[in-house]
């Protein structure tokens, strides 16, 4: 049975009178710095000058070169691309690292493929929040929080546990739940989860649905509502109710499609793909082949991203997307 600690678990005066880099203020960096914040936690931002520090400093808060940030951390977290963490991590952060502070991850992946090795000295926990940064600080201020996983890689103080469920309270994420577990854990069935399920295996279900019916004839707004927009009405009633609450709310005519026909769409076929998927995640292939792709300067994403912006679903989207006038008055996630 999985160990899940809520708010009862964690005291935020671990973090009193301590100053928190959270390095990089992209998805993540901009969520865990403003729920941080207004949990009255102290907070600098590490970065390099461009849009994010533009950004940072517009949200108020006090921006630093890496290197300044660090020197002033006793909690380092780095919220930089998973990409790019090794070498920075390098040049602007070991040289700088306190002894007796900490260095945060939100995901396993430098830790666990060996790309970043800390000293002894400093504790490396792992604060990996189970949803996208926007949500992050979307749902923090809405009152609640999105779950993460607490791993502790390294514990110099003999704090470490402790210092990370306070960071967890302070993200929002103890109001939904905590889970304790390992790098190895959250690296691998992370990179699954996003590969395998949450974004290329809906991404390409939403497609291929949407191709099919194009294809056929139907028209293309049609298809884009049936097979896109009504995938979060959808999820949301599986994120309030799981798979019963969904069955519930639909029809018995969808609910008896779903067991006859769901199973034939994504099938055993699909489910030996999924075990290759993550066969390649625990063996490191996945992450060898995507630091080779950095270090070629990313031919292969930059074709297929180009690529998926042109789909037809895309164009169809955007136009559909810009009648909805309640867009317009909610703070959206534009890329
Ligand atoms: N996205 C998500 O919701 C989730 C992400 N994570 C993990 O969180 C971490 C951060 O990911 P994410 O939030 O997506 O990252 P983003 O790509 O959204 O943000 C990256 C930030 O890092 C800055 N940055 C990039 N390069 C440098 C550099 N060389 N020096 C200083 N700052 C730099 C960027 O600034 P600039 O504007 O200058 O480029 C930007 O502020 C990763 O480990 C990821 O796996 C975990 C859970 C979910
Ligand atoms: C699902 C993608 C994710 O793992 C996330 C938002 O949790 C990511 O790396 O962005
Ligand atoms: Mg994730
Ligand atoms: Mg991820």
């Amino acid at each position: 049975m999985a160990k899940v600690f809520y708010g009862s678990d964690a005291d935020l005066g671990h973090l009193k009178e301590k100053t928190v880099a959270v390095v990089g203020y992209g998805s993540q960096g901009h969520a865990q710095a403003q729920n941080l914040r207004d949990s009255g936690v102290h907070v600098v931002i590490g970065l390099r000058k461009g849009r994010s520090w533009e950004q940072a400093e517009q949200d108020g808060f006090e921006v630093l070169p890496v290197d300044e940030a660090v020197k002033q951390a006793d909690v380092v977290q780095l919220l930089m691309p998973d990409e790019v963490q090794a070498q920075v991590y390098k040049n602007q952060v070991a040289p700088h690292l306190k002894p007796g502070s900490a260095l945060f991850f939100s995901h396993g992946f430098n830790i666990h493929f060996g790309q970043i090795d800390p000293p002894e000295d400093v504790d490396v926990v792992l604060i990996a929040p189970k949803g996208p940064g926007h949500l992050v600080r979307r749902v923090y201020v809405e009152g609640f929080g999105v779950p993460a996983l607490i791993a502790v890689h390294q514990d110099a103080s003999g704090k470490a546990r402790a210092l990370g469920l306070a960071y967890a309270e302070g993200i929002g994420a103890t109001r939904a739940g905590v889970i304790e577990t390992s790098f190895k854990e959250e690296t691998e069935t992370d990179l699954f989860g996003e590969q395998a399920v949450l974004c290329g295996g809906v991404s390409q279900l939403v497609k291929n649905g949407f191709e099919t019916l194009t294809e056929a004839g139907y028209q293309p707004e049609i298809a884009y509502f049936e097979c896109l927009h009504e995938l979060k009405l959808i999820v949301d009633l599986m994120y309030e109710g799981g798979l019963a609450g969904m069955r519930y709310s639909i029809s018995d005519t969808a609910e008896y499609g779903d067991y006859v026909s769901g199973k034939r769409v994504v099938g055993d076929a699909s489910r030996e793909a999924m075990k290759e998927v993550l066969r390649e995640i625990q063996d490191g292939t996945f992450a060898k082949r995507w630091i080779r792709e950095n270090e070629e300067g990313r031919p292969e994403f930059n074709r297929i991203a180009e690529a998926e912006k042109a789909h037809q679903i895309e164009q169809v989207g955007g136009k559909l997307r810009k009648t909805f006038s309640w867009l317009d008055e909610k703070e959206t996630v534009k890329p």
